[in-house]
Formats: structure tokens, sequence, C-alpha cells
């Protein structure tokens, strides 16, 4: 980019999501890629300074619906690659934080057009058979989010850079938003390619450069993000790949003097423990890292009775168990007043019984696929198992485990007699969804029980059509969620839309897609200049006379 125009980032826009409807050229392509992809097996290398780096020790990435398919495997990185990747991020940074921002923008924006484009199989393809996804789930997150994340924080850093002071006659005062001094370390999650591509990428848009530490079972779709930045002319050593354990490549990294800041999302557990692993570490960096982090949830459905019952279950249905209810933001608890849970019940249970579950990536008719891995489904395993043997539970649909072929849960709706029950509690990550039908008289204690029954506050959602209680609960409510609807369920927020993120223990609430976030990634400096300087230190004040 020249100097000798005041060149604009284009106006951003929401990638539309295509339909795969049959016939169409889009479910085609897709089904040609996934059929390409299946075929072949990867060795997946760490990229340190643009370089392919194998270190034998390897891991497994399998796919969740057929866990006898591996995808890939991949090279771990150990604490020597670690110091790679920091120093490849700090040879890198000189050229990349003096490249014009228009210019880096540039980087971002095409590799949104090329995924938009011919990418776009790749990409879904690789997350439905890497997260289990069906066309529709993979189209919102690997596609049309990922997209929009591009393009958006294109605009949002501009708009940024704008923010100028005022300056007096005779004065230029500037604000010039430079990256931090060190490294951004981007930790990212396995249930969204979005978030993968975004954590690494929203720092480096503002002049950063970056050690990526994707998430081990995820390593396959997050493989084909690094590729497409690739394609899209990203300079080595400005994104640098090291796949491994968390310990494993994050201690050595945290341990690091030129460690600037963390970008997280996954657990609430692990962004605490790297919380605690930063303060510990402090006197040896160089500054104060930023650490910004994303982390659980245990999110609401509040429905009030004069809520449209047929609207409630539906949003009950697909907010809890659509990508196997592995979104950070997947309703988990929800209150239901007597008068409704007739009608909501019915519809609700009716709705869960209508899905087929299985391979997506096979068969595009599937509403839901299997959970991650091993670990998740032992884990969602587990409070299925406590709900079936505690007495204030009944499982009323769903409640089966089979990992015999792929990691299969079924959608489980429990009712709770105790509001206080471990599972209205407790993020389980799964498609469990817990319900606690409540006297319609006791509608303020419900409400205060739903803000204050779990530590966590990320999304939320109330059903209501009577305008003052809409009011009401959105007043209650405020603290609860950093996400909040009303009458729409409390999944799938769009960049440029809803700012996604949440408060108390569900993380720092920087609004992933948003210019809040990026605010984060720059170090202002004020700069003063004085077009005429004085030349005496007396001010008029000491002059003689009255
Ligand atoms: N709030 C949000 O926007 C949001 C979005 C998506 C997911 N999530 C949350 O993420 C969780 C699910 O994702 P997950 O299972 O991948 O989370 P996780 O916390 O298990 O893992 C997240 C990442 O942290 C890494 N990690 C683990 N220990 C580490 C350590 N000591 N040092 C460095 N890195 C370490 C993992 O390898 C992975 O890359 C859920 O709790 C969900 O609510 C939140
Ligand atoms: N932004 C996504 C959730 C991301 C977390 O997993 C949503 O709004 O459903």
């Amino acid at each position: 980019m020249s100097s000798f125009g005041n060149f604009r980032i284009p106006a951003p826009f929401n990638e539309p999501v295509l339909s795969y409807a049959p016939g169409t050229a889009e479910r085609r392509a897709l089904k040609a890629r996934i059929g390409e992809l299946s075929r072949e097996e990867l060795e997946i290398p760490l990229v340190i300074g643009g370089k392919e780096v194998r270190t034998g020790k390897l891991a497994d990435v399998r796919a969740p619906h057929r866990h006898a398919h591996r995808l890939a495997r991949f090279h771990q990185a150990g604490e020597a690659e670690v110091n790679a990747a920091i120093a490849a991020a700090r040879e890198a940074r000189p050229a990349w934080a003096a490249m014009p921002y228009q210019a880096r923008a540039a980087i971002f924006l095409k590799a949104a057009d090329l995924l938009a484009g011919g990418w776009r199989p790749t990409l879904n393809g690789a997350t439905m058979l890497n997260q289990s996804k069906t066309p529709y789930q993979a189209e919102i997150d690997s596609c049309c989010e990922i997209a929009d994340f591009w393009r958006f924080n294109a605009a949002f850093g501009e708009q940024i850079l704008a923010e100028q002071p005022i300056s007096s006659p005779g004065v230029w005062n500037r604000v010039e938003y430079r990256p931090l001094e060190g490294f951004v370390f981007a930790v990212t999650p396995f249930n969204f390619t979005s978030i993968a591509a975004n954590l690494p990428t929203a720092p480096a848009l503002m002049g950063n450069t970056v050690v990526w530490k994707p998430a081990s079972s995820t390593v396959y779709s997050n493989w084909f993000v690094l590729k497409l930045l690739e394609a899209a002319g990203l300079p080595p050593g400005v994104i640098n790949f090291v796949p491994g354990s968390g310990r494993a490549v994050g201690d050595p990294v945290l341990a690091s003097p030129e460690f600037a800041g963390i970008h997280f999302t996954g657990s609430t557990a692990v962004f605490q423990g790297m919380w605690r692993t930063i303060a510990g570490n402090l006197p040896r960096y160089k500054g104060y890292p930023r650490i910004v982090g994303e982390t659980g949830g245990k999110d609401f459905i509040f429905g009030h009775a004069s809520a449209d019952p047929d609207a409630l279950a539906t949003a009950l249905c697909r907010g809890a168990f659509e990508a196997q209810g592995q979104k950070c933001s997947a309703a988990s608890r929800a209150y239901v007043p007597e008068s409704l849970w007739p009608r909501v019940k019915e519809k609700l249970l009716a709705q869960v019984a209508s899905i087929k579950m299985g391979d997506p990536a096979e068969d595009f008719s599937v509403f839901m696929g299997a959970v991650i891995d091993r670990g998740a489904f032992d884990s969602i395993k587990s409070y299925v198992e406590f709900a079936k043997s505690s007495p204030e539970a009944k499982i009323l649909a769903g409640g089966e485990c089979d990992d015999s072929v792929g990691y299969f849960v079924s959608p489980t709706v429990v009712q709770v007699t105790n509001p206080r029950h471990k599972l209205m509690e407790e993020e389980i990550f799964g498609p469990v969804l817990t319900i606690y039908v409540y006297p319609d008289a006791k509608l303020d204690e419900t409400v205060a029980l739903c803000d204050a029954t779990s530590p966590y506050a990320l999304t939320g959602a109330i059903f209501a059509q009577d305008r003052a209680v809409v009011e009401q609960l959105g007043e209650k409510l405020r603290d609860a969620a950093g996400n909040f609807y009303v009458n729409d369920k409390p999944t799938g927020a769009v960049v440029g839309q809803q700012p996604f993120g949440g408060a108390r223990a569900s993380g720092t609430n920087d609004k992933a897609g948003s210019m809040w976030n990026l605010i984060r990634w720059v170090s202002p400096r004020t700069i003063k200049e004085n077009f005429a300087p004085p030349t005496r230190i007396e001010y008029p004040h000491q002059a003689s006379g009255e």
C-alpha cells in the first residue's frame, strides 16, 4: 500500500449462509470434498517461521462419529519447539509491525474471500469430519463466522486507528496504536473452527506476531485454517503453529520474558490456572501481559407464563442440542412455569424424538453428530448416570450413551425438582438439558435463583410476550449473561450483530469480533508535536507591573 492515498477498508458484510439443500451446487461440492478428505490421512507438522517441523512425537486426530477413522497424525511440540516459535515470532515482528495496517488487513480480507469461494468445501468438510458437525453447523462456523471475523475485524481495526485526540492551536496531538512489545499466545478450543481462526488472527491484524496452540482434538480442521492463511499471503513467522499438550506448550510460553498477552478460549479451570501462572511469573515479564479469555457457561432459558410455548420449546431443543450441545452458549438449564409446562413438554419431547443422530459427513439428514472425544463422552456420561441415580431428577428423553462406533450421546432432557441440583449448576458441555418447573406464583424467587445458581454469566434467554415482564426480567438478569436474548435461543451470535462474550466465571468479556477485543492487542502511544516550542521559561504573570 502506498502512502499516496487514505485507503478505506471495504464495508464489511455477513457472509450469506448457504443451504446445502438437495440439488444445490454447494451440496455437490461439499460431498465431493468430504469424499476426497476422507480418503487421505494427513501427517501434520508444526509450522515455525514458515518452516515445517517434525518432532516424531505423534498423536492422532479421529472422526468423533467413527473413531476408527483416523483423519491425521500430528507432531507435538516440546520446550525446544516452543522456544523456536517464540524466536520466529520475535524475528518476524519488526517487518510485520512496520507493514501498513491496510496491507496487513488485505491479507485477512483476501483469506475471507478465498474461504467464501474455493476453500469453502475444504474448511466445512474438515470441520464436519473433525468436529462431527452437520452441513449447517459447519457452514455457520468454518465458513461464515471465519469470513465475518476477518472482514469485520479489518473494519474495526481501522476504526481504532481513526480514533485521534483533539489538538490546540500550534500543536498536533496524535495517537499511534502500537502492537504489544513481545508475542501473543493464542490458545484455542476444539468446538469452533472460527474461534481457532480468530484468536491468532485478531492480534496479528493489529501488528502482533503470535504463537498458536490449537486444541489437540481438532488439529486437523485447524491445519486448513493455517494453509488458507498462507494461501492468502500471511508472511512466515507471523503465526507459528505449535500443537501439543497444554502444559508442554503452555508452561514454556508463559515462562518467556517476551510473553505479552494471551488470547484464550476454553474452559474456566484452564484459564484460571493460566492466570495464576502468569501472576506468578509477573516479575520476569517486560510489561503487564494482556489476559483475554472467554470460558465456560451454564446458559439458561427462562420462560414466563406469557411466552409462546411452541417458540420456547423450539429454542430449548435447538439451543440445547445443535452441535451436540458443545457450544459454550448452549441452553443447558431452563425454568418453565407450571402453567406452560404441559404444552412445552409435549412439543419439546416430540421434537427431541424426531432428532436423527449419526455421521453428519456421510448422511446430510442427521441433526446431531457425536461428541468430540473419549474424555468428553465419559464426562457427559457421568452426568447422565448421576441424573439416573438422583432421586431429585427424572430423565424425560434420551440418556443413552454409545461409544461402540463413535462417541454418541443421545439428546437428553432431565427434569429436576431441586433448582440447585448439580445438573442445574455445572457446565456439562454436551447434549443434556435440565429443566426446573416452577410455580407461576414464585416468579420473583425463581428469577433470583436463575441469577444466582451458577458461577457463570455467558448467555441467557427469556421468553415472554408481556412487555412489562420482558423489561423486568431484563433488569433482574442484567449481570447473569454477557449475551442476552429475548424470545430467541441463546446460541448463534453473529459477528457484527451480537458481539460475543460473558462475565463472572465466563471470561473477561472482551467481546470476540469487536473493536473492544482488538483494543486489547495494542498499546497506544500518545504523541504531542509542538509547532512553536517556547524559548523562555518565564510566564506572563511574572512580568512587572499591575
Ligand atoms: N466463552 C466462549 O466464547 C467459549 C467459546 C468456546 C468454548 N468455550 C469453552 O471451552 C470449553 C470447551 O473447549 P475445550 O474442551 O477445548 O477447553 P479446554 O480448556 O480443555 O482447552 C482449551 C485449550 O487450552 C489448552 N490447554 C489446556 N491446558 C493448558 C495449559 N496448561 N496451558 C496452555 N494451554 C492449555 C487446550 O489444549 C486447548 O487448546 C468449554 O468450557 C466451553 O464453554 C467458551
Ligand atoms: N458464538 C457462538 C458460541 C461460541 C462458543 O462455543 C454462539 O453464539 O453460539
